[in-house]
């Protein structure tokens, strides 16, 4: 798991809110002061540690809980607040348009850029798409073969020629070639051997003008802690079209000083790297992120009460009528499948409705278990516009997600007629009933 050892630390500061028998002036200043010792530990700047504790302390001391809401509930939720902020806005995925879609990655030496990219070529294949990569290094030939030997078992081919020593001429050819080949996305891996941002920069802006990326990634040593800084901030000045990764996440002490060294430059982070194995990246998202670092799982009982009043804060008549209109789509019936996963069998969490048990037609909410994670895998494997706007996958597209996802067209099938089936019977339910299942389905969260 990405900064255990931070994780731990704040998951610590807050449990031992959860024990305290009164929540005054100094408890909160003692949790601000855990949780400024855990982030300085994982090299955060000490700048950023102030402000950010500095939000914290003040939001805790001044706002009023509302109602129904204790006062130790409420600091945990800034806390989340606060620290989802310092990370980033929203989640924002690499988007695949065009087709081919062209990714340009460049990083130092030794920054796990070869690992990574064989691991995005691995990421996308699961998606369906069909990934051409081009090694264009010709500092180091090994990395043609290092990239070949990790994602050629996968049947992910890699253009490269060791001997060649142009490497921008070896990144047109390698574009040209998968273009040709029908590729749906090229990574091109950068040439040269670069020991700081300068070069690297240098590099990258001569590559781009030659092969004209979509996306230019940098990927960055997480272990190298807060001095990501500047080389975050040197590539976001020099391109308009970049994002990065941070590698090596697990196990690093000072992961959370790169995250944050990141973030404040503004630079987007789109995905982290998290183990030497080719499955070991995960998309970012600051929200989750910061709920697993947290452990929130953990000290569920205090927090239940909090999110089922805040979910229900959430959810206002103007939601409903969205969401009456139809505005339910494939990531919400996700969100929903996710949420009954972590909440048991679906039979007992029908039965926590009232009313329920006679209104839900009986084949819109039978499914099993093994068939919720087989739905799971499927839209694993679809796009995110596949997700939002399901009524665009067409037969071509339906052949593409069940390759992808390791399943037949006929399960894709299924799941879509379960959101079909599931659509309209949201559309079909009177408000007030809707209301109380979205509550109890936590249908306030999906941002309606
Ligand atoms: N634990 C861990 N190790 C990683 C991760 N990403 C990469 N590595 C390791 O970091 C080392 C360097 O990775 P490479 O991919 O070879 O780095 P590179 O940036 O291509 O290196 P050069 O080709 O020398 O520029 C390898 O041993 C990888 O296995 C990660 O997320 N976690």
């Amino acid at each position: 798991m990405a900064l255990e050892k931070l994780g731990k630390a704040l998951n610590n500061a807050l449990r031992k809110l959860a024990r305290s028998s009164t929540v005054d002036e100094a408890t909160i200043k003692e949790v601000v002061r855990d949780i400024q010792r855990a982030l300085i530990q994982s090299d955060v700047n000490v700048r950023l540690v102030l402000d950010l504790t500095k939000r914290i302390e003040k939001r805790t001391l001044e706002e009023k809980p509302p109602a129904g809401v204790s006062k130790k509930e409420h600091i945990i939720k800034i806390v989340y607040e606060e620290l989802t902020r310092f990370l980033g806005t929203e989640a924002k995925p690499i988007e695949i348009k065009e087709k081919p879609t062209v990714l340009l990655t460049v990083g130092i030496q030794g920054s796990g850029k070869t690992t990574s990219i064989a691991k995005l070529a691995r990421y996308f294949q699961k998606r369906g798409y069909k990934v051409g990569l081009v090694c264009s290094d010709t500092w180091r030939p090994g990395a043609y073969y290092q990239l070949k030997q990790l994602v050629e078992p996968l049947g992910i081919e890699v253009f490269g020629d060791p001997d060649e020593k142009d490497a921008i001429k070896l990144a047109k050819e390698g574009v040209e070639y998968f273009k040709e080949k029908g590729a749906d996305i090229i990574i091109v891996d950068s040439a040269g051997r670069h020991k700081e941002e300068k070069s690297l920069i240098e590099e990258m802006k001569q590559i781009s003008n030659a092969i004209k990326p979509h996306e230019v990634i940098l990927v960055i040593d997480g272990t190298i802690g807060q001095q990501a800084y500047n080389q975050a901030l040197a590539f976001k000045e020099a391109t308009p079209i970049g994002s990065i990764i941070v590698t090596k996440l697990d196990g690093s002490a000072k992961g959370g000083g790169a995250l944050s060294a990141v973030a404040a430059t503004g630079a987007l982070i789109k995905f982290i790297g998290v183990g030497e194995r080719i499955d070991d990246l995960e998309p970012f998202d600051p929200k989750r992120f910061v709920s697993r670092l947290l452990g929130l799982g953990d000290i569920q009982g205090l927090l239940e009460k909090f999110e089922e009043l805040q979910k229900q804060q959430e959810f206002s008549e103007e939601d409903m009528e969205k969401f009456l209109k139809g505005k339910f789509n494939l990531k919400d019936m996700y969100a929903q499948l996710e949420a009954m996963q972590k909440m048991g069998p679906l039979k007992q969490i029908l039965q926590m409705i009232p009313g329920m048990g006679y209104s839900l037609p009986e084949e819109a909410v039978r499914v099993g278990e093994e068939k919720l994670k087989k739905f799971k895998v499927i839209m694993d494997s679809m796009t995110e516009e596949e997700l939002e706007h399901p009524e665009i996958i067409n037969y071509s597209r339906i052949k593409r997600i069940a390759r992808g996802s390791g399943t037949s067209t006929q399960d894709v099938r299924e799941l879509l007629n379960q959101y079909k089936q599931m659509k309209k019977m949201f559309k079909s339910m009177d408000k007030r009933k809707l209301s109380k299942i979205a509550r109890k389905f936590n249908l306030g969260g999906f941002g309606l």
